[in-house]
C-alpha cells in the first residue's frame, strides 16, 4: 500500500492489481498470548503482542496490492498503535460473555474478523483476514499468497503446524468471508470449501503462540518492533537475521 507515512491515508493505488484489505484481530493484551507466560512476563508480552501485530501489519501493508488494512480489538493500546501505524479501527463486536476483559473465544475472534470484513465488504476489494502475530512475513510471501488463491472464493494457508490457519483469503464479489478460526481451523477452513494453498511461505506460515516458535521466528528474522521487544526482554537473539 502506499500510504503517507504520517497519516496511513492510502494513496492512489500504483498497481493496477491494488483491491485488496487486510483485517486483523487482536484480543486483550491482559490475556494474550498466555502460552508465553513461562518465558515472558506480562508487560513484555503485551509489548510484544503490538510489535508483532505491527510488524505482520507492516509486512502485509507494504506491499502494492494493498489499499487499506484494519484491526478489531478490545484493547485501546491495541487500537491506539494500530490508529497510529495507519490502521482502520473496528469497534469489537458485542459478545454473549459477561466480563468485558474476558476474550470470547474463538467465537470472538471469528465474530471480530466477519465484523472487519462487514465494514469494508461492497466496497469491491479482496480481504484478508491475516494472524496478528506473523514477525517473520515478508511482504513477498504476502504477495505470493494472494496471487496464489482462487480469484473468486476462499482460500487457506494453514500454519506451519497445518493445523491452524495464517491466513484466510476471499476474493471476488459477493463471497463470504466465514472465518472458522480455532482448534484444526485448517482442515475445517478446507471442509468449509476453501482451496488450501501449498505455497512455501515460512514466515506467512510462521505465528507466534510459544517459546519454540520465537525461536524459530528469529531464526527466520523478524521485523524491527518484534526484534526490539525481545532484545529489551532479555531474550538470545544472537546473530539475528533481518526479515527478507
Ligand atoms: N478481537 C479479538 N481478537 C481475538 C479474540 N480472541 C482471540 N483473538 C486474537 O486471535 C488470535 C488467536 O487467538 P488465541 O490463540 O486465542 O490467543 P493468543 O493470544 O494468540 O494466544 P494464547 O493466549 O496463548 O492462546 C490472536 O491474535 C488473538 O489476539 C477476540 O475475542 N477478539
Ligand atoms: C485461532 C488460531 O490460531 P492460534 O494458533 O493462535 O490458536 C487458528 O489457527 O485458527
Amino acid at each position: 500500500m502506499t500510504t503517507s507515512p504520517h497519516t496511513g491515508t492510502p494513496a492512489a493505488p500504483d498497481d493496477p492489481d491494488s483491491r485488496v484489505h487486510v483485517v486483523l484481530a487482536v484480543k486483550n493484551l491482559a490475556g494474550a498470548k498466555s502460552r508465553l507466560a513461562t518465558a515472558l512476563p506480562g508487560s513484555r508480552r503485551a509489548d510484544l503482542v503490538v510489535a508483532m501485530l505491527l510488524d505482520t501489519a507492516t509486512a502485509a501493508a507494504s506491499s502494492s496490492l494493498v489499499v487499506g488494512w484494519s484491526v478489531v480489538t478490545p484493547d485501546p493500546r491495541v487500537a491506539d498503535a494500530a490508529a497510529r501505524a495507519g490502521a482502520t479501527t473496528v469497534s469489537e463486536p458485542d459478545s454473549p460473555v459477561s466480563d468485558p476483559t474476558a476474550p470470547g473465544g474463538v467465537d470472538g475472534l471469528n465474530r471480530a474478523l466477519s465484523a472487519a470484513h462487514d465494514a469494508v465488504r461492497g466496497s469491491g476489494v479482496d480481504v484478508v483476514a491475516l494472524a496478528a502475530d506473523l514477525p517473520a512475513l515478508t511482504t513477498a510471501e504476502f504477495d505470493a499468497a494472494y496471487r496464489a488463491a482462487t480469484p473468486t472464493g476462499r482460500s487457506v494457508v494453514a500454519d506451519h503446524t497445518g493445523l491452524g490457519t495464517s491466513a484466510l483469503v476471499v476474493r471476488g464479489s459477493g463471497v463470504d468471508l466465514r472465518p472458522l478460526f480455532g482448534p484444526d481451523s485448517a482442515a475445517r477452513h478446507v471442509s468449509s470449501g476453501a482451496v488450501a494453498l501449498t505455497g512455501s511461505w515460512p514466515g506467512l506460515r510462521l505465528d507466534v503462540d510459544t517459546e519454540d516458535d520465537v525461536r524459530r521466528a528469529v531464526a527466520l528474522g523478524v521485523g524491527d518492533r518484534t526484534l526490539a521487544v525481545l532484545t529489551n526482554a532479555g531474550w538470545p537473539v544472537g546473530e539475528h537475521r533481518s526479515r527478507q
